[in-house]
Formats: structure tokens, sequence, C-alpha cells
């Protein structure tokens, strides 16, 4: 079995819906994604995945849909607000989580076709969270 890791820098802002702390409040983090692909056979290259390839389908991804936006519960009430001063956004179903984040990354990995393993999505240097499926 072969692994490929490729790490990925981003800015990110959020708050938290039904969470009591301050993480309830607009705040940002400067956040990484861990993506890690595994499969049995390389190609005639020797390779499992191009680095490259991963940078032009899941970073490029991140750069254009997450880097620098809200992230945001589609229930959050502030949306409305924000989305008529034009800020930047990216809205999805479930509560702004590393947990979800991480999801969200590893279904864009997968629907861009890479043979993706496990997401981590480190909020702070200190705390991450993991989605991989089975
Ligand atoms: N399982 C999860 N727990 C928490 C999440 C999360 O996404 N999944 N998120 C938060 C908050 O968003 C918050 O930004 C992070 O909280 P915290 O770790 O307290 O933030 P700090 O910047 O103070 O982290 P340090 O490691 O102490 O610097 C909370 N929990």
């Amino acid at each position: 079995m072969f692994r490929v890791t490729q790490e990925i820098d981003f800015c990110y802002g959020h708050r938290l819906l039904n969470y009591d702390g301050k993480c309830k409040h607009l705040h940002g983090h400067n956040g990484k994604a861990v993506i890690v692909l595994q499969g049995e056979t390389l190609d005639d290259r020797g390779m499992l995945i191009d680095f490259t390839d991963i940078k032009k389908r899941v970073r490029c991804w991140i750069e254009e849909n997450l880097d620098h936006r809200m992230i945001l519960c589609e229930r959050d009430p502030i949306l409305p607000f924000l989305q008529e001063q034009g800020e930047p956004l990216f809205v999805i179903p479930d509560n702004p989580t590393a947990e979800n984040i991480a999801k969200l990354i590893y279904e864009q990995a997968r629907e861009h076709g890479l043979p993706v393993r496990e997401v981590s999505l480190w909020e702070t240097v200190r705390s991450c969270a993991t989605y991989s499926q089975g």
C-alpha cells in the first residue's frame, strides 16, 4: 500500500451555532488541511499520484472557495447581513466545525477523482479533526 500526503495552508473565518464558548462569535484561523491519498498500484512514472495533480485539483479548490472566506452554516442568522455587505462566504449545511470542514474537503477531493483516504483539518497548531470513510 502506498500513501501520498499534501498539506494545504489556508485562512478562514467561522462561528459555531449551538455552542457555548468563545467560538460562538465570529473569528478566524490559520488552518491547515492534510490530505492523505492511498492506493495499491503506481503508474508508469512510479507515482501513486503526482503532487502537482493534488495541487491542481484540491489546493486550487481550497484557494478559490475557502481561503479568506467566512465558512458558515446555512442556518446562521448573520448570513443575510454578510451577503448584503458582499463579504466572501462559503455556506455549508452543517455547523462549520473542524470535523465538518475536514469532511467537506474530503468530499471535494473524492469529486475531483483523487483516491483520498482521510483529510485532517488543523484548526490551531494543537487541535485537529480527521474525516475518513470506514
Ligand atoms: N471538536 C471540536 N472542538 C472544537 C471546535 C471544533 O471545530 N471541533 N472548534 C472550536 C472553536 O472553533 C475554536 O476556534 C477553537 O477552540 P480552542 O481550541 O479553544 O481555540 P484556541 O485558539 O484557544 O486554541 P489553543 O490551542 O488553546 O491555542 C472549539 N472546539
